[in-house]
């Protein structure tokens, strides 16, 4: 069955990102621990795609992985980019309780145990998994200075999440996204944060801001790996 990618009869939409509304998201004692495995040599290059800054990896085979946690297969790390706003004062594009963080951390993965490819991955509704950590306002962080060969120090020991079944983000919007989005927020400084405003599109626009707005959560439940 193709990703839905929009409201038809068979399936509701599934769009992200949401307002993850604590009080409402479910335990679920069958959620286990997220295995994240990175190589940072696998990191290939740092690219603007226009509308934001990608550091792309080698998929070419699994050296590095995302499983477990929600995940019924491995997923093979393909990207990260980030997402801003015009002032610190919001740019996450998950929003926790109604209170939105100035930046948003997206690792992407993709389901290479199950499909061939990342484009192929990217027609099924389990075929990506992406990781969302929440900036906040705070010290300059290091490593996200040098986050290409510190990958691998982004993992903390015991990492709580939410995770929903959602959407890419940005066109086309496919509905082939499992999120997991950590509980806990990493630092950035202002300074750092305003760098991200500096770089240009093809235009040579100041990308000022990228993220979009939120989606309507429908029937969906967000489950929570801890109580
Ligand atoms: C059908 C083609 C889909 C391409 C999506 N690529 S991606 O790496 O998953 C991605 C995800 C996201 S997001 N915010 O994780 O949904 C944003 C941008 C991109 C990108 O293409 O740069
Ligand atoms: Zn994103």
């Amino acid at each position: 069955m193709g990703v839905c990618t929009s409201s038809t009869a068979q399936c509701l939409p599934r769009q992200s990102p949401i307002d993850i509304q604590t009080r409402r998201a479910k335990y679920d004692s069958s959620l286990k621990p997220l295995f994240i495995q990175y190589d940072p040599n696998t990191s290939k290059r740092i690219i603007n795609v226009g509308h934001c800054f990608n550091v792309e990896f080698d998929d070419s085979s699994d050296r590095s992985v995302l499983s477990e946690g929600p995940l019924t297969s491995h997923y093979r790390l393909r990207q990260f980019h980030f997402h801003w706003g015009t002032s610190d004062r919001d740019g996450s594009e998950h929003v926790i309780d109604g209170q939105t963080y100035p930046a948003e951390l997206h690792i992407v993965h993709w389901n290479s145990q199950r499909y061939s490819s990342f484009e192929e991955a990217t027609k099924h509704s389990d075929g990506l998994a992406v990781i969302g950590v929440l900036l906040k306002i705070g010290e300059p962080n290091p490593v996200l200075q040098n986050i290409i060969d510190n990958l691998d120090k982004v993992k903390t020991k015991e990492r709580t999440y939410w995770t929903y079944l959602g959407s890419l983000t940005t066109s086309p919007y496919s509905e082939c996204v499992t999120w997991v989005l950590l509980q806990e927020a990493i630092t950035i400084s202002s300074e750092q944060l305003q760098h991200f405003r500096g770089l240009q599109n093809e235009d040579e626009e100041f990308i000022l801001e990228n993220h979009r707005p939120l989606q309507p959560i429908e029937k969906r439940l967000v489950k929570s790996s801890c109580k």
